[in-house]
């Protein structure tokens, strides 16, 4: 036994109410010059409130492109998107998308404008309230002190926490992170790791979060879908709540992290239903 348990989550099993987010049998195809590309195939998965639910593959098994349609930037060819029970057709503030790249935010606007701003214009809130959530959410990424500042004054892992904040003022439905924090250094992205985890302990939201990193997948996610490499299949969904930034070096830890390895790449069929095995 290495600690990596495979049984259903409990808030799921059993459970009468309907996930918030279900992906049935969704294939993702790109359309280019005289071919198509097939990025994801009939791919299902359900997430729950509150679950911090990862998707983890190599690069190009379609993770990105999952999230995507997640998002509602991408149609599926097959299958279904539903968030609260209704089908996913287009773009909606109820799914915010946190992306690798942090330097997305408008140079000219401050710190609290910059995360006041798409709540702002998503017409929720006025400029006052809009303000004072932007407080509220700087104030729980430890911002506050920078609420003047402009973008330009902040570190590469600040303005990630700039991106988290703005992503969590507007209080999506689902919080869409892909590889938020692989161009960071090690140490501030550990740092991000764990600032992530006391953030979703104090806020509970729900997260879908991109990696290719098994360590990473392990300490930020309870839930952890398996993908194929290209074109991406599940492969089989772990539950991974036992593990945190504490268990890093741990033979059970190493051990966990091997055996999701060998799922990820061992040239065994793929599942198609979820591994519970
Ligand atoms: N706009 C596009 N047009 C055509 N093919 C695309 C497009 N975007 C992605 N693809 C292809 O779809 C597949 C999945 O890409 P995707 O970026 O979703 O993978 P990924 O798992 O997120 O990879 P990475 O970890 O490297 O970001 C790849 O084969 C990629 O080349």
């Amino acid at each position: 036994m290495d600690g990596t348990s495979t049984e259903p989550f409990s808030r799921a099993a059993g459970s009468t109410q309907a996930p918030l987010l279900s992906v049935k049998g969704v294939t993702l195809e790109y359309a280019a010059p005289g071919r198509i590309v097939r990025a994801t195939q009939n791919v299902s998965f359900d997430v729950w409130e509150a679950d911090r639910f990862i998707l983890l593959g190599a690069s190009g098994c379609g993770k990105s492109t999952l999230l995507k349609a997640v998002g509602g930037f991408l149609a599926p060819a097959e299958g279904q998107i539903l968030l609260d029970g209704r089908p996913v057709t287009g773009p909606g503030s109820d799914r915010v998308v946190v992306f690798q790249e942090f330097d997305q935010l408008p140079p000219w606007k401050t710190i609290r404008e910059n995360v006041a701003f798409p709540v702002r214009v998503s017409g929720r809130l006025g400029r006052k309230e809009a303000l004072e959530r932007a407080d509220y959410y700087l104030e729980k990424v430890g911002l506050s002190r920078f609420a003047g500042a402009y973008p330009n004054a902040l570190s590469g892992g600040m303005k990630q926490r700039v991106a988290i904040a703005r992503a969590l003022a507007m209080e999506p439905r689902v919080l869409l992170m892909d590889e938020p924090f692989a161009a960071l250094d090690a140490l501030t992205r550990r740092k991000m790791q764990e600032e992530l985890l006391a953030l979703w302990e104090e806020v509970r939201f729900t997260l879908l979060f991109v990696t290719h990193s098994i360590e990473e997948a392990l300490v930020v996610g309870n839930r952890i879908a398996l993908l194929s490499p290209h074109p991406g299949r599940m492969r089989a969904e772990i539950n991974s709540h036992e593990w945190d930034l504490q268990s890093g070096g741990s033979p059970e830890f190493q051990s966990a992290a091997t055996r999701i390895h060998r799922l990820l790449f061992d040239e065994a069929p793929i599942a198609t239903e979820i591994d519970h095995a």
